[in-house]
């Protein structure tokens, strides 16, 4: 399997490539060349599986000849089994139309962990073929962090460096990143939004200064080894519904849009995928562009549900790049003007295609509230903010679907990490699984920058270690 920049220029990698590569060097995302199919009979022979077994029959075509079949099952079977469910990604159902994918069974309570404890692996395995350094650069509005800390915390030959705007994140988003002392983690906190972290790792990557000094990696979901493990997880609830004989909808909270395109490649891989619907709060640029055709960033307004406090949606990217008939030159002249004036109009094809399978909605912080009392008085279930959005857009949408699809949202957190959301909206206060341990009684290391490409690039180039060979600054 071969992967492609969607800006067209770069030049294109395999599996192990792009896995430690992040963004492209022509400042788009990898994509693969094309996208990998199952039969039917082929899907259908995936029921019952378990979830590390199919990860890696999903796996396989994404990572060709980077892994041997055996060598990707054992990776599967490490990173799945440090879940605290037996099913990694268990299903609920809520309602005779509605249920929840319960995706934060990981150590770090949020269905980042889903990819980043096999990313910490794959990182783990490709650097000990090669006599390199990895210095991992990513931006957080609060979940990706703590999983990407947990995921290469005291491993060899990696250092993190995690920005995560200042003020921003719940306590416990936060303690879980700030607590873990390792010599290999440096939290710093900036003033600022997740949009301006993330477009300073970005920035980074096209920083030449700082790439020929130090072989910088990606975490966030710009790594295409993130969405890779997402699609994953699709499959397994699809599967569990009566998949591929009936058609299942899915509801996500989305923010990068990561989480949703994964259901896209599944899609695109031959799982009967009915609609994906795009649920956001108030920071509504993916609802707008889904809707009406406008993507264009405003500033970000914190609310309750801060890990989708995001206004530059990266992996839309991806998704214009196949909208526009994956017309790399085409692409890179709508996002150089993108980065230039933060307004993009979609094309009508643009439109078009991402009509065929993608619908939205916008939730408001009364919404969000009134649907986490509805799960809970209704149906028992106590949800995290995020979740609680995407179950708004399901419920708001499903009436769209035919009515024997049924509507499966994903629960992306615990409600434990955001338990004074929780608390106002239903009066519970939900505990912190033991497996987190004493959060609240670990010391806390964190640096605080001003919020400039100039104070982060000083600070990693003074504390980084430079990639093998590379000359000093
Ligand atoms: C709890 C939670 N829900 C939803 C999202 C949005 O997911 P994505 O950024 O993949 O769209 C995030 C952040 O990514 C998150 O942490
Ligand atoms: N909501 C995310 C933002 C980063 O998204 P990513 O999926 O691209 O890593 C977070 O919690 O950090």
């Amino acid at each position: 399997m071969k992967y492609i920049s969607t800006r067209g220029q770069a030049p294109s990698l395999d599996f192990e490539g792009v896995t430690l590569a992040g963004l492209a060097a022509d400042g788009g995302l990898y994509v693969p060349e094309a996208w990998p199919q199952f039969t039917r009979d082929e899907i259908a022979a995936m029921a019952g599986l378990p979830y590390a077994e199919l990860a890696a029959r999903i796996m396989t075509p994404f990572v060709g000849e980077s892994l041997t079949p055996q060598r990707l099952r054992e990776l599967t079977a490490q990173a799945y089994g440090r879940f605290a469910h037996a099913a990694v990604t268990p299903l609920r159902q809520l309602d005779e139309r509605h249920w929840v994918l319960e995706l934060f069974h990981g150590p770090t309570l949020a269905f980042k962990d889903v990819a980043l404890q096999m990313l910490g692996l794959l990182f783990e395995e490709f650097l000990a073929r090669r006599d390199d350094h990895l210095t991992i650069v990513g931006a957080t509005s609060g979940d990706t962090g703590s999983a990407a800390i947990d995921a290469v915390a005291g491993r060899a030959k990696v250092d993190i460096f995690m920005l995560h705007p200042h003020g921003r994140v719940s306590d416990v988003q936060r303690r879980q990143m700030t607590t873990v002392i390792a010599p290999n983690v440096t939290n710093i906190a900036i003033d600022g939004s997740f949009d301006d972290a993330q477009a300073m790792v970005k920035r980074m990557f096209n920083d030449k200064a700082m790439t020929d000094r130090f072989g910088i990696a990606a975490v966030n979901s710009i790594n295409w080894a993130r969405l890779m493990s997402q699609v994953v997880y699709y499959f397994a609830a699809a599967l569990q519904l009566g998949a591929p004989a009936r058609e299942v909808a899915f509801a996500v909270p989305t923010g990068n849009f990561g989480d949703v395109f994964a259901g896209y490649v599944a899609a695109k891989m031959g799982l009967p995928v009915k609609r994906l619907i795009v649920a956001t709060n108030i920071n509504d640029i993916l609802h707008r562009a889904l809707s009406t055709g406008d993507y264009s960033a405003g500033t970000v307004t914190p609310t309750a549900a801060p890990s989708m406090d995001i206004q530059v949606s990266s992996n839309f990217e991806r998704l214009l790049f196949d909208a526009c008939g994956r017309d790399g030159a085409a692409l890179s002249a709508q996002m150089a003007q993108f980065d230039a004036t933060k307004d993009l109009q979609l094309t009508n094809a643009q439109r078009e295609a991402m009509a065929a399978l993608f619908t939205s909605a916008r939730c408001e912080p009364a919404q969000m509230a009134q649907t986490m009392r509805w799960a809970y008085e209704a149906c028992g279930e106590v949800l995290d903010p995020h979740t609680a959005i995407g179950l708004y857009a399901a419920r708001a949408q499903a009436g769209e679907l035919p009515a024997d699809v049924p509507v499966v949202t994903l629960a992306t957190a615990h409600p434990a990490k955001f338990v004074d959301a929780v608390e106002r909206a239903t009066g519970v206060r939900p505990p912190l699984p033991a497996r987190v341990g004493d959060l609240f009684e670990r010391e806390e290391r964190c640096e605080h920058l001003p919020g400039t490409y100039e104070a982060v690039a000083a600070y990693v180039a003074d504390h980084a270690t430079p990639k093998t060979g590379a000359k000093e600054a």
